[in-house]
């Protein structure tokens, strides 16, 4: 049994949190609109799961640090998403604010609504602390949950942000009813694009082959349960980008995701031109017709998916 304290109440959070409770964990949940104040929340935890919006994580990190956090609490990171400021990842924000804290991170394709109904499902736990790893193992694993371990954080979690931007433009394959070839060669041609930011940002390769890298890009293009996959599917039916994400009423962490990793492919000389006509849609300058052009007429080339390329 440990005492697990929850940051964040909404999709994720919640089915995080009962996640843990149905092992019979001791579990409390903390959001920013109370009641319970942080440091009163985290106080006793041997376990805090940081599961809010990416936008949140770094101010988290700072109240968090203000609240005395104990070094041998163990944070896991959950959120998929890159820091606008900084480019980092969740897990790296952490560890730059705890370097003597355990820093684990969770990611795999966990669509919150199949997790909540019980349906079967696995996911990845990452870290470079195997004691950290076997004791969250312990807290999650469930007859309907299957923990796998990992020792590459960043990968694991890049493979759940990266996805995200993938599943916008899938949504807009199948909003203009491209059918399954496009589908199939969109998915695919974005695994290379996907590997070389990873392996730019320090990841494994063959963290991306596994649940939290493919496994989360298929269940994230497969439908409507994915809100990602939504805004893409909006986009492709003339809705404006505003009125999808009211509609939502939650988070959608694609649409900054695009933003962030455009930055810093501009930045850096990464290719990466399917996350490129995402953005462009995103901001509203080309239709998604236009972006199917615009993927299906760059120059030809091979297959081969070259780790280096410069464009
Ligand atoms: N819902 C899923 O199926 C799912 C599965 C795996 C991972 N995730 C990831 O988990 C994260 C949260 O997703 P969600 O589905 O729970 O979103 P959500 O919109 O349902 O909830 C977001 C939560 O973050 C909190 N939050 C937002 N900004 C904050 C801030 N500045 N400070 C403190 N808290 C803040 C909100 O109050 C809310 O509790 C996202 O990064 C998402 O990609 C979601
Ligand atoms: O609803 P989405 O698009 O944020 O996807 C949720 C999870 O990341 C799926 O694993």
């Amino acid at each position: 049994m440990a005492r697990v304290t929850v940051l964040g109440s909404g999709a994720w959070g919640t089915a995080l949190a009962r996640l843990a409770l149905t092992n019979g964990n001791q579990v409390q949940i903390w959001s920013r609109r109370g009641p319970s104040d942080l440091a009163t929340a985290v106080a006793d935890a041997d376990i805090v799961v940081s599961a809010i919006s990416m936008k949140g994580v770094a101010a988290l990190a700072g109240q968090l640090q203000a609240a005395n956090l104990k070094s041998s609490t163990i944070l896991v990171t959950a959120t998929k998403g890159l820091d606008p400021e900084t480019t980092r990842t969740p897990s790296k924000i952490f560890r730059d604010t705890f370097p003597d804290n355990p820093i684990v991170v969770l990611s795999g394709p966990n669509l919150s609504k199949e997790i909540e109904a019980q349906l079967p499902a696995a996911t990845v736990v990452a870290s470079t602390d195997v004691d950290a790893l076997t004791r969250v193992q312990q807290v999650y694993a469930s007859e309907t949950f299957r923990i796998y371990t990992s020792p590459d954080p960043v990968g694991a979690e890049l493979g759940g942000t990266l996805k995200n931007v993938v599943a916008i433009a899938v949504g807009v394959c199948d909003g203009l009813k491209l059918g399954s070839n496009a589908k199939a060669a969109l998915i695919t041609r974005a695994i290379p694009e996907m590997l070389r930011v990873g392996v730019h940002m320090g990841a494994q390769i063959e963290t991306f082959y596994g649940l939290s890298g493919l496994g989360d890009l298929l269940a994230t293009c497969d439908g409507t349960l994915s809100r990602n996959y939504r805004v893409g599917y909006g986009l492709a039916h003339g809705k404006k980008l505003d009125q999808i994400l009211d509609e939502l009423g939650s988070t959608a962490e694609g649409v900054n995701t695009t933003h962030v990793l455009i930055d810093m492919a501009n930045r850096e000389g990464i290719p990466v031109p399917i996350a490129r006509q995402v953005h462009r849609l995103l901001r509203g300058v080309i239709t998604p017709q236009e972006a199917v052009e615009g993927l299906m007429e760059r120059e030809l080339k091979p297959e081969a998916c070259d780790l280096n390329a410069r464009n």
